[in-house]
């Protein structure tokens, strides 16, 4: 290790990743060290402008330990699935220089030199909408990119894999299938792109964050329980996903969204009857989640073809795809009648792409209480005021980027420690 001034330098790196979204769900593990998977799943990359991490990664010589900020919280990095990616990433890191500021970095230095690390989520943490996808598989990308590393995106997938099953998945844009693998190393269990987020533009995406507390029973202990008690995991795993993920495969290639959206819906509607057989029962969807599934259910039996797809990870947020903007538009409308705002803000209620509030002809909390009921509903005189805390509007997105604007970087460049703190 060399540098003019040894000891004085700090050297950084920043890097956005995306979240992921499955449409056929990973639950199951049949390796809990390695996190390798029981069955194949298939995700949607989610526009990082709308749900990101951002991490800023840095080394010097005058740093004392490894230490991570999370959204502005010192945490540990002591765990087995940081300590497993900083090991992997580490064991990859090859030569740097930079002449200008006079650094000079050996592969075989790079073990000796502590990081900082400085994540932030621009989405809730921990609420069912797959941060730590999103943060793993940022981590990843961006100590890669400080350390030099060459590895291509399979490996470096699998090395997010082993901080969070579902961080493979945000290795790639698009639409990403995560091969279960075979192998007892695990070298074989990596993301790949099926096809990049141009392929299939017009799709729009509608999440309701029905609430962004922390959940109960995380996804880690709430597919373990459902390995060891689960009799449908196993019939989940061995015979339905692998004919599914055939079948999914087929649908993105051909753009089919009736068989998109009916994969998806089953599949989430598979995996939280899996989380029902677990013993205990993991409950992740609630009443509104279920008012969510009854209204598209009901929308699209009405259309005689599926309009909208509905899918639920570890937490009761409904994920909505709808096959385009005219659908998408329709589909908020008819939210928006049964879950109107519990403040006359609407601009806050709905984030992400707002421009679809105007598309709806939605400028005000007036124009949301003038909206018609959606006929093909029974019920309609109850509205469920406040059960949503928001919506975001978003689309598919692409995977990790570096971010070469030092201004966004999260830790000070003279210092290493996050910046304000
Ligand atoms: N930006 C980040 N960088 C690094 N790690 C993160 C980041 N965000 C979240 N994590 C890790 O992920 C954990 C939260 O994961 P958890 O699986 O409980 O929730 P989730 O990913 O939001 O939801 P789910 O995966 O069930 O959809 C955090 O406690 C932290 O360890
Ligand atoms: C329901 C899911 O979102 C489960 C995600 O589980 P995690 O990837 O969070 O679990 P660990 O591998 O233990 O970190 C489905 C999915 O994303 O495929």
């Amino acid at each position: 290790m060399a540098s003019e001034e040894e000891g004085q330098w700090v050297l950084m790196a920043t890097g956005r990743s995306p979240t992921n979204i499955a449409v056929i769900k990973y639950w199951g593990k049949r390796d809990e060290a390695l996190i390798l998977p029981v069955n194949d799943s298939i995700s949607v990359t989610l526009d990082p402008d709308h749900l990101s991490a951002t991490t800023t990664v840095a080394v010097s010589p005058s740093f004392s330990a490894d230490r991570m900020w999370l959204n502005g919280k010192e945490i540990s990095l002591s765990g087995g699935r940081f300590q497993s990616c900083l090991r992997e990433i580490r064991k990859r890191a090859r030569d740097f220089e930079d002449e200008k500021k006079g650094i000079k970095i050996k592969k075989e230095d790079w073990e000796k030199l502590h990081v900082h690390i400085a994540s932030y989520n621009n989405f809730p943490t921990a609420a069912g909408l797959a941060s730590s996808a999103a943060g793993f598989a940022c981590l990843v990308f961006t100590l890669g990119k400080l350390m030099n590393v060459k590895e291509d995106y399979g490996e470096l997938s699998s090395i997010a894999r082993q901080g969070s099953g579902s961080a493979c998945r945000s290795i790639y844009g698009g639409f990403v299938k995560w091969c279960m693998g075979k192998k007892d190393d695990g070298s074989d269990s990596i993301a790949v792109q099926l096809a990049d987020e141009a392929h299939w533009k017009d799709l729009v995406i509608i999440i309701a964050v029905v609430s962004s507390k922390q959940k109960e029973t995380s996804s880690t202990s709430g597919m373990r329980d459902s390995v060891e008690t689960s009799p449908l995991l196993q019939y989940r795993a061995q015979t339905v996903v692998p004919s599914r993920v055939l079948k999914m495969e087929e649908a993105i290639k051909n753009h089919d969204f009736e068989l998109f959206a009916k994969l998806t819906c089953a599949d989430s509607n598979q995996f939280h009857a899996v989380c029902l057989d677990t013993s205990p029962p993991i409950f992740y969807m609630n009443d509104t989640s279920h008012r969510i599934i009854g209204l598209v259910e009901k929308w699209n039996h009405s259309e005689g073809c599926p309009q909208v797809a509905y899918t639920f990870d570890a937490g009761p947020n409904a994920v909505l795809i709808a096959w385009d903007r005219k659908t998408a538009v329709l589909l908020l409308q008819k939210l928006l009648y049964y879950f109107p705002p519990q403040d006359k803000d609407l601009s806050s209620y709905l984030v992400g792409d707002k421009s679809i509030l105007s598309d709806a002809g939605l400028h005000s909390i007036e124009d949301v209480e003038a909206l018609p009921a959606p006929p093909e509903m029974k019920m309609h005189d109850q509205k469920f005021k406040g059960d949503v805390s928001y919506f975001i509007c978003s689309r598919l997105g692409a995977g990790p980027k570096a971010v070469a604007d030092e201004s966004q970087a999260l830790l000070d460049s003279v210092t290493g420690i996050p910046k304000g703190v």
